[in-house]
């Protein structure tokens, strides 16, 4: 048994569905008929809370176990992981941050500076339980990214022009702070995963960009997001097995007003409560930026894992003078001059894209940039705005002085 069937067994053994609970999942995310056993047998199970539990449990588990069986397939594809060239292909740059703070452009965009290699995709850690297979499926997937050409990029076009210039290369990834660490953790520990030279460097240079945003804005804006994946799938097997109650969707028939009104308190004071719905927690939890000083800080030029200070910053920027914002990154990371204010230019909502060389613009997908789209189920109250003010203050203030991040939020309070 090599070390990923080690990590499926570990993930199967927590919890164990009955054939019964089984067939009855695989039928659900097939959208199979049912028959009328089956049918009697699935009315039971929606009639009581913790039957309901155990099937969305075991629709989980099924979900869990293909997604595990492709990340296999991935990391035992023809690459092989552990060779020399893949491996020294991690990125240089990670960009991470406060979900909906605007990572997405922060990449998108700046991967157009002639020295930036990014990928078309996010560079996610799947924790599986198993770090060697976490670590090389990680590898295989940002060495797709590494050599991938669309209408946007060309990166192995860019990365022989920039050999041949000898010229720096930055590549970014993008990958949560908690798998950064992950990945960090297990690559020292593990002597001679990869040429342990490799490694020190790598380290000593790696750069951190980490995005923050008004964290008011920010809680709206995931509300938005959930709502409209909510209305967009209709036929989501979430939302037809899982109860209006559930913890996928426990604000359904919520405003944004009504949604802070319940679940704050519970965030704030009770905190027991408030662990049921343990989505809800993140989406809260997230503006207090408080990963930022977990990670990044023991001591005033200390950076936690991290050798180099962190570039934080706040996504605002980008959408108001991105151009101003990349002109300290470029800073940040000592790469030449290139961003300027013509390199920018708004689509219709007002959403800045970037000018390419052929003068057509590279842009975000509509489904980014919702937030001009208000309507009464998203409008902020007084009450909400100042109690959400004061839940995120202390910490925000905390990164912001530590740190010397302009947050242009603390000073309206
Ligand atoms: N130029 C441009 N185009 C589109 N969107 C832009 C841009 N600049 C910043 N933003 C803001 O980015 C928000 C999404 O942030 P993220 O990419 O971090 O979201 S995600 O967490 O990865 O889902 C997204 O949030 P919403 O407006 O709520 O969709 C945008 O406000």
């Amino acid at each position: 048994m090599d070390s990923s069937d080690e990590g499926v067994q570990r993930r199967s053994s927590s919890f164990q569905p009955s054939e019964e609970m089984l067939n009855l999942a695989r039928k659900t995310l097939g959208r199979e008929k049912l028959s009328f056993d089956e049918n009697e047998k699935y009315n039971q199970v929606m009639s009581s809370s913790k039957s309901r539990n155990e099937l969305r449990m075991t629709i989980k588990f099924i979900e869990d176990e293909r997604r595990n069986s492709m990340f296999e397939r991935k990391a035992s594809s023809n690459i092989d992981p552990l060779k020399k060239e893949l491996m020294e292909q991690l990125p240089t740059v990670f960009v991470t941050g406060a979900k909906k703070c605007g990572t997405k452009a922060l990449i998108r965009f700046f991967g157009h500076h002639p020295q930036v290699i990014h990928g078309f995709m996010e560079s996610p850690y799947h924790d599986t339980g198993n770090p060697t297979f976490d670590v090389k499926s990680y590898l295989n997937h940002v060495w797709l990214m590494w050599k991938q050409k669309n209408d946007i990029v060309d990166n192995i076009a860019k990365i022989h022009r920039l050999q041949e210039q000898q010229k720096k290369i930055h590549f970014f990834g993008k990958t949560a702070n908690s798998g950064i660490k992950k990945i960090i953790n297990f690559i020292q520990s593990e002597e001679n995963f990869i040429h342990q030279s490799y490694i020190d460097s790598w380290l000593e240079n790696l750069k951190v960009i980490f995005i923050v945003c008004d964290p008011v804005k920010r809680l709206l804006s995931d509300f938005k997001h959930v709502m409209a994946s909510w209305a967009e799938k209709s036929h989501a097997v979430n939302r037809m097995f899982l109860g209006s109650e559930s913890s996928a969707y426990p604000f359904q028939n919520m405003t944004f007003n009504s949604m802070v009104e319940k679940y704050l308190p519970m965030v704030r004071d009770r905190q027991e409560e408030y662990k049921k719905h343990k989505d809800v927690f993140e989406m809260f939890g997230i503006g207090r930026f408080s990963a930022v000083n977990t990670s990044f800080t023991n001591g005033p030029n200390e950076f936690g894992i991290y050798k180099q200070a962190p570039f934080i910053f706040d996504g605002q920027e980008l959408k108001t003078q991105p151009w101003k914002l990349f002109q300290r990154l470029e800073k940040y990371l000592g790469v030449e001059s290139f961003f300027e204010e013509a390199n920018f230019a708004r689509r219709e909502d007002g959403f800045y894209c970037v000018k390419m060389e052929n003068e057509e613009l590279d842009c975000l997908p509509p489904s980014k940039g919702r937030s001009s789209n208000d309507t009464e189920l998203y409008s902020i109250s007084k009450s909400t705005q100042s109690m959400l003010e004061d839940f995120y203050f202390s910490t925000n203030q905390k990164v912001a002085e530590k740190f010397n991040v302009s947050m242009n939020w603390l000073n309206t309070s």
